[in-house]
């Protein structure tokens, strides 16, 4: 078989530990599953055109096991869908035809959405389980392992991704170039003209990074390296345009100057929903939130679960200003909030450099390897804020911070940090101070209704609020605004309406 031997005949270890790492994967899901309970999702792309080669590979491996025979097996059973849509490239389309014809797969083309197409397959074949080229940096990676049960509200079965590890490459040629280079099999030739990861036409254009300063060419048209040469593999999808509308919906902060900035504070952790440990940080943040004017829409603790996480962080961030995050944040298998937050904004989990660096200089040299699981942050969104006083910088993904403290005095110090980084990075309106005056009366709830109902229209710009420390004990009001005139002429009026002295200044 061409590809074995391909790769039995390299030098490169590391290719050779992730072939058989993946032949392993395929291996066990041909001995799970019958040849007609599995599929192959097959689209041109690079990674599926990996995967073929590896299927091929796997097939004949574990066939030759069964029949103890070493003749060439020429056909290759496994049913193979390609889900058709006309906004493919004319050359994923012609390739991915070709390749059925060389290798004699047996085709299935679908002209529905993948959910449909799935359904309407499922209901038709006894599939089990459908092999993907889904890469590791993939955004649609997140949370899923080798196998991997379909998503709910997908009809049942087992996603079977072998190369779910393999990276594009952080140095040159590396996993998935490695294989088709080392194996010379044909890929499709957009990635031989600058595109690096292939989605519609609509979306793809291929990567500034390979773009070639040809002033010797009298042809307009410029002029692209090859795939192969990405040197950063973080950059893959740099030729994709983004596609996530709500990004768009982003509340811009300095349109909102003059607005009470809304705050949405996430707790993350499943023993904070079980009582066993006592979610301290939410009460201290709103506290703190509210020291500095912003209003906090909404507290809320959430399973460590990047489905519900990224639900959440979704919501939160289209309706809110900033959103901040806590809990699951580090190594763990239960840490799970960089890659919540990566998928609320439909982006993949990439190794940083930078804060792979700082993670060593911490753990002195401990996390080795280039699978810092906890180096990996959202790609494209994240900036670290950096603070002398921080052994680890800030994790902002556009409006959403993630705090890495675990109790209150490492909070004070991160808000400390992020107060002065954020006035620096001068955005002093996102943190800007608020005034407010707080009066209280002990005029009973019904005198005071009906005036603050009035004076809360008049005043649309002071927040108006009213609370009691117990039943029998006096009202307190706290008027809260942007400018000192405008709450005390706000307290004049309210005044006005009653008896001299019934509101009292409180310090
Ligand atoms: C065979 C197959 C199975 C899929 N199964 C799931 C699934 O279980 N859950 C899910 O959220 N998306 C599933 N998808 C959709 C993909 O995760 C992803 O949305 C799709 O490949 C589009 O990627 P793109 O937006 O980068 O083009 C599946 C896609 C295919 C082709
Ligand atoms: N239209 C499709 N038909 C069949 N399978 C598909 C389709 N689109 C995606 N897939 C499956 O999802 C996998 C991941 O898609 P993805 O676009 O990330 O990779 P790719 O297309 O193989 O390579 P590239 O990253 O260069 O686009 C594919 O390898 C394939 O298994
Ligand atoms: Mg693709």
């Amino acid at each position: 078989m061409e590809i074995d031997k391909a790769i039995g005949e390299s030098d490169d270890k590391r290719l050779k530990t992730k072939y058989n790492n993946a032949i392993f994967v395929i291996r066990r899901a041909l001995s799970l599953y019958s040849i007609e309970e599995v599929a192959f999702s097959f689209n041109g792309g690079k990674d599926s055109t990996v995967l073929l080669h590896l299927l091929r590979a796997g097939y004949f491996l574990h066939k030759k096991e069964l029949t103890c025979s070493n003749g060439g097996i020429s056909n290759f059973p496994v049913r193979t869908i390609y889900f058709e849509s006309p906004s493919a490239f004319t050359e994923i389309n012609s390739f991915t035809y070709d390749a059925a014809q060389t290798y004699d797969l047996q085709l299935d083309i679908i002209r529905q959405d993948f959910k449909s197409g799935l359904e309407a397959l499922l209901k038709a074949n006894p599939i089990r389980a459908i092999f993907l080229g889904v890469r590791i940096g993939d955004p649609t990676a997140v949370g899923q392992e080798q196998f991997s049960p379909s998503s709910p509200g997908w009809p049942p079965f087992m996603r079977v991704n072998p190369i779910l590890d393999w990276s594009y490459s952080l140095c040159l040629c590396r996993d998935v170039w490695a294989f088709l280079l080392t194996c010379k099999v044909k890929y499709c030739s957009l990635y031989d003209q600058g595109y690096t990861s292939i989605g519609s036409i609509h979306d793809t254009v291929p990567n500034a990074l390979l773009s070639v300063n040809d002033t010797t060419s009298s042809s307009k048209q410029k002029l692209f390296k090859p795939a192969y040469l990405l040197s950063d593999g973080r950059l893959e999808r740099a030729g994709r345009v983004k596609k996530n509308a709500s990004i768009k919906n982003d509340r811009d902060s300095d349109s909102q100057k003059n607005e009470v900035l809304l705050a949405s504070v996430i707790a993350v952790g499943d023993e904070i929903l079980s009582g066993t440990v006592e979610d301290q940080l939410g009460l201290s943040l709103c506290k703190k939130l509210a020291s500095v004017g912003w209003s906090v829409h909404q507290t809320s603790v959430i399973r460590n679960d990047i489905d519900s996480v990224s639900e959440e962080v979704d919501r939160q961030r289209s309706i809110c200003d900033m959103v901040f995050i806590y809990g699951g944040v580090g190594p763990l298998h239960s840490d799970v909030t960089l890659a919540g937050v990566a998928k609320a904004f439909g982006v993949r989990l990439a190794p940083d450099e930078e804060f792979e660096e700082y993670l060593r200089h911490l753990i002195s040299e401990q996390c080795t390897g280039d699978r810092n699981e906890m180096a990996q942050l959202p790609e494209g969104i994240t900036e670290l804020l950096h603070h002398e006083k921080l052994s680890v910088p800030l994790i902002k993904c556009r409006n959403v911070i993630v705090l890495a403290a675990t109790n209150t005095e490492e909070l004070d110090k991160e808000w400390e940090c992020l107060t002065e980084l954020t006035k620096l990075g001068g955005s002093a309106s996102l943190m800007e101070l608020y005034t407010s005056r707080r009066l209280i009366t002990s005029l009973t709830d019904v005198e005071v209704a009906e005036p603050l109902t009035k004076l809360g229209l008049e005043f649309p710009d002071i927040y108006l609020g009213c609370y009691r420390k117990s039943r029998q004990a006096p009202i307190i009001i706290n008027l809260k605004g942007k400018d000192n005139a405008r709450i005390d002429s706000a307290v004049q009026t309210l005044c006005k309406r009653f008896k001299e002295g019934v509101f009292v200044d409180m310090k």
